[in-house]
């Protein structure tokens, strides 16, 4: 008997593990199988809040407009030096939508005022891990809308780096893993079968 999948798991205990910049949660479940077996289950779960990323693509100098910075996990891991290229991306504050967390992050790291958002579909950063979903944006800008300087704020010692490439560029790092984080290689992507929109 197949059963639905509403039908097949039921949270029995939840327990926070650690509370800090994230939370680590121990979820207890019991799980049915397909067949019918029901088994106790418990999974760690790392609860993080939405997200919001822009690739943002200046027409005047036919470039995106990516963000390179020192991200402690990818050191960790032991990838180059930890220094990381990416789409501008940030959490959304409290009482914010996701739009205006992409255009207020767009400002902060890029110094883009960006005015018109294309929205892509949001992605899901880490099923097995955490919760975190990452609302994806295109947007395109000119040299005008260059009101700051980007490169983050200074009181969350953020220390990035813009990097602009042309899409030939942006693409070729893709190929080559240069660029692998998961959100910016989807967008790039997706501007590859989307080229007209840039008018690349
Ligand atoms: N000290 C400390 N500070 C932290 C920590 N986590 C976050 N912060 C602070 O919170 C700020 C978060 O900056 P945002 O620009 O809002 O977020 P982000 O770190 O760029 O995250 C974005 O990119 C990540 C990697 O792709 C995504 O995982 C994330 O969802 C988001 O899109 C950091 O600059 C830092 O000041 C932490 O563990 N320790
Ligand atoms: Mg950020």
């Amino acid at each position: 008997m197949s059963r639905e999948p509403d039908d097949r798991v039921a949270i029995t205990e939840k327990k926070t593990l650690h509370d800090g910049w994230s939370r680590l949660v121990d979820y207890k479940f019991t799980y049915t199988f397909g067949d019918g077996k029901t088994v106790e289950r418990s999974w760690e779960v790392c609860e993080r809040p939405a997200a919001s990323s822009v690739l943002v693509f200046d027409r005047d100098s036919r470039k995106f407009v990516l963000v390179r910075q020192f991200r402690v996990p990818v050191y960790a891991m032991g990838e180059g030096s930890g220094f990381f290229l990416e789409a501008a991306a940030g959490l959304i504050d409290d009482g914010e939508t996701p739009e205006q967390a992409a255009i207020r992050e767009a400002r902060e790291e890029t110094g883009y005022a960006v005015e018109t958002l294309i929205p892509l579909r949001a992605i899901i950063s880490a099923p097995g891990l955490m919760t975190e979903k990452v609302h994806c944006y295109a947007a395109i800008v000119d040299e005008a809308m260059r009101v700051e300087s980007g490169g983050g704020l200074d009181e969350e010692h953020e220390d990035i780096e813009l990097v602009f490439l042309t899409f030939g560029e942006a693409m070729g790092m893709v190929e080559s893993g240069e660029i692998s984080d998961a959100k910016t290689v989807v967008m790039l992507q997706w501007a590859a079968l989307n080229r007209s929109v840039f008018g690349i």
